[in-house]
């Protein structure tokens, strides 16, 4: 009976941290720091270890992790965390027999170069807020998938938000506004058409910079122009908005994922029998809260080609 029990297993290493610098000459463009937090897993076609006393087709996870350290020292030239995740699956799908696929997330922690009397620093850096993060699957034969993104992204808009006509039943209590604050922190994933190491391509195209240029479009849309602004009907809409003029403006990326928290600006009024009117809320006074929050989410993607 035991026999015909299935087994799935994988292992890998978490949280590996490992900061890499480039040392560029200052005409050059300056020093270059990343700072990774990498998680590498892999799939074995050999899992004795699981079922017996026989690690033989074990690949130690304290070596996947020394082997983030030798493949950071052996990247010499600049290279973005998409393409250091598909170095690592690489790595460790091509060199052991056993290992059918590997995963590696990474997730960066912002060091933005700082600007000293308007010149960008050779080597200062201060830490950012939103994070990109990489998730990178890659197969013996070579197939691969990308998915990048943000986390942590908080945007807020004054006005040009409003919510109305939603179902008005015996449980609504919230009324129809044409004014409120919006806020929320977006996470974002979105996918690269590249199926196989093949296809990646070299130095022309920079997945750092892309980073760099969805993020931008994201806001961009979610503000609207500098003077007025986009009036934004709901979360939804400004969400489906955004993830459609990143698929619009880059035909490299296949879908996005996006996922809005509504953070929630409740308008303050206080008053009682004897005071009221002690606070009237007239588009000034808030209480800000994210307990509870909206939750929107949605994916947007090209239509599958028919061919
Ligand atoms: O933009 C919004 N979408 C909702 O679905 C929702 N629900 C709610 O209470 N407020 C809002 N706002």
């Amino acid at each position: 009976m035991a026999d015909r029990l299935e087994l799935q297993g994988r292992h890998g290493k978490s949280r590996v941290r490992v900061s890499r610098v480039w040392r560029r000459p200052a005409a050059a463009g300056g020093h270059v720091i990343v700072e990774w937090n990498v998680a590498v897993s892999v799939v074995s076609d050999r899992l004795p270890s699981y079922t017996s006393d026989d690690n033989s087709a074990i690949v130690a996870t304290d070596s996947i992790k020394n082997t983030v350290y030798v493949k950071a020292k052996e990247c010499t030239e600049i290279v973005s965390m998409e393409e250091f995740a598909v170095i690592l699956g690489r790595h460790f799908t091509s060199l052991y027999p056993q290992v059918s696929e590997a995963t590696v997330t990474i997730a960066e922690r912002p060091w933005e170069r700082v600007v000293v009397d308007g010149k960008p620093h050779s080597h200062g850096f201060k830490l950012g807020v939103e994070k990109h993060v990489t998730e990178v699957i890659v197969k013996k034969s070579g197939n691969l998938l990308i998915n990048s993104g943000i986390q942590g992204y908080s945007l807020l808009k004054t006005t040009q938000s409003g919510f109305e006509k939603f179902v008005r039943d015996r449980y609504t209590l919230l009324p129809d506004t044409r004014e409120r604050i919006v806020a929320t922190e977006v996470t974002a994933w979105w996918r690269y058409p590249f199926e196989h190491v093949s296809q990646i391509p070299s130095k022309s195209f920079c997945f750092t910079q892309r980073y760099q240029d969805v993020k931008k479009v994201l806001a961009d849309t979610f503000f609207g122009p500098p003077d007025v602004g986009v009036y934004s009907p709901s979360v939804q809409n400004t969400l489906y908005l955004m993830a459609k003029e990143v698929l619009n403006r880059f035909p490299d990326i296949a879908s996005v994922q996006l996922r809005m928290p509504n953070l929630h600006f409740i308008p303050v009024n206080l008053g009682n029998k004897e005071n009221p009117g002690l606070v009237k809320f007239a588009d000034d006074v808030y209480l800000p809260t994210d307990e509870p929050h909206g939750t929107i989410e949605a994916t947007v993607s090209r239509p599958k080609s028919k061919l």
